[in-house]
């Protein structure tokens, strides 16, 4: 076993298995603190939230909650692991969710047979959160079970892996075209995957400029092109009139890699044919597209991205799901719309152009130097302004298209 393998279940497994638990907010020493917390003192807000169920944000926790929920079917780019194992990922974007946002996340885990056992267990059991974060769903599954939860629960309903995995790709691209000296609107995409992450990334990257025909999307069958009568709905929106099939056909030329995918597919061949200065992003977890290595040492005028930690530019979701679930909650927004996540694209770009305070420095000992280019196109998941900046700038997009409950700004401190 490998010291880095048994580091990682030793960090899973001690001093108590997994990695979060619940916290009191109130006194319970005294049997004044009992008879308030529980019974008879408990009935008073039961009795006021019956009367006006909006009293449950001022009398439960509900209001700075937020379940994140997977059925397995897509755990990282481990595939199809089912619900069970895929807990450690869940209680992991718990303890984000805490860590950096504050917000206290129930990670649940549902075992169904159709869509529609799926939605409705989550639909019966939303309202005792404040927002739903679903995670690690495949697609085309996906795309009908937040349609749907959306359209029936009053609270927010994100799935991360379409919208946060787009939201911190759009602002990191804007950032690595801007560096290579390219212009969005006439960049060649290439799209290695079309499930959840890569259609939710190619459509926002559309509406921050690209253009359709200029993207090549492709699945386990290759190029997603227009005479394919195997696509469903979902990808039929990225075929594209070409003589392209293969990987290699649409590296040739391309201006951008992104991978959403699976480990290992992208080889140095066909990174070798692409336009000088291309953008690399390989964000599957935990191994990319292609290793980072290994795109170096083929040539030295890319910039590189993956989802992990340990590289440079870490393309990832946990950038903007603490953040826009902050912002949603602070102004209670009854949904995360287009003007929140494009506020929160335009909020990361623009943190990554300022210099960085050394308390970001002091947390990465291996890194000297943090200064927008090349090696550093986002900021970094400990810069402690990301709480500011991103859920401020989705609190003002809330309420400024009308679906705050709550139409003041927040303060928030930096
Ligand atoms: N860095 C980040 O923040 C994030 C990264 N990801 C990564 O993106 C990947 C996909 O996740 P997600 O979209 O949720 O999963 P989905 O199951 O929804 O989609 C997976 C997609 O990858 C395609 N694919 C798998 N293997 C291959 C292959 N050998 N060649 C071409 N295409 C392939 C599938 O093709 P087909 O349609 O033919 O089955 C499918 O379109 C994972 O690796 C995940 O870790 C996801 C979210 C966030
Ligand atoms: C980061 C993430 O959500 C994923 O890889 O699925
Ligand atoms: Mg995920």
């Amino acid at each position: 076993m490998t010291d880095f393998r048994q580091k990682a279940l030793d960090y899973h497994e001690f001093p108590v298995p997994g990695k979060t638990a619940v916290a009191l907010t109130k006194a319970a020493e005294t049997s004044m603190d009992l008879a308030l917390a529980y019974s008879p003192g408990v009935a008073e807000p039961v009795r006021e939230i019956a009367a006006n169920p909006a009293d449950a944000y001022r009398y439960t926790n509900k209001g700075n909650t937020v379940a994140v929920i997977s059925n397995g079917t897509a755990i990282l780019g481990l595939g199809n692991l089912g619900p069970l194992a895929s807990k450690p990922v869940m209680e992991g974007k718990a303890l984000l969710f805490k860590r950096f946002a504050n917000i206290d996340a129930t990670d649940i885990q549902v075992k169904h047979r159709t869509n529609e056992d799926f939605i409705n267990t989550v639909e019966a059991i939303a309202d005792t959160f404040g927002g739903i974060n679903l995670e690690d769903i495949k697609a085309p599954e996906c795309f009908e079970i937040e349609r749907e939860l959306i359209s029936r629960c009053a609270i927010p309903v994100f799935h991360d892996d379409q919208h946060g995995t787009a939201i911190v790709t759009a602002a990191g691209m804007i950032n690595a075209l801007e560096i290579q000296g390219k212009n969005i609107a006439d960049a060649v995409f290439v799209c290695l995957g079309a499930g959840a992450a890569a259609t939710a990334c190619m459509s926002l990257l559309v509406k921050c400029g690209a253009q359709r025909e200029n993207i090549y999307m492709l699945d386990r069958k290759g190029v997603i092109h227009s005479d394919r009568t195997d696509l469903n709905e979902y990808k039929a929106l990225f075929a594209t009139p070409t003589e392209k099939r293969t990987l290699r056909d649409a590296m040739e030329g391309a201006d951008v890699f992104l991978g959403l995918s699976g480990a290992n597919l992208l080889g140095a061949e066909e990174l070798a044919l692409m336009a000088d200065n291309p953008v690399i992003f390989a964000c599957s977890n935990p191994d990319p597209e292609i290793n980072p290595a290994i795109a170096h040492a083929t040539r030295s005028d890319l910039i590189m991205g993956t989802g992990r930690s340990d590289y440079p530019n870490q393309v990832n979701n946990v950038l903007c799901f603490p953040f826009i679930f902050r912002g949603a909650l602070d102004v209670r927004a009854r949904e995360i719309n287009d003007e929140m996540k494009l506020a929160a694209v335009y909020a990361l770009a623009e943190l990554a152009k300022e210099s960085v305070p050394a308390s970001v420095l002091a947390a990465y000992p291996n890194i000297t130097e943090l200064t927008f280019g090349k090696n550093y196109v986002l900021p970094k998941p400990m810069d402690p302004r990301l709480l500011a900046r991103v859920a401020k700038a989705v609190a003002i997009a809330a309420i400024e298209s009308g679906v705050a409950e709550i139409n003041t700004v927040p303060e928030y401190q930096e």
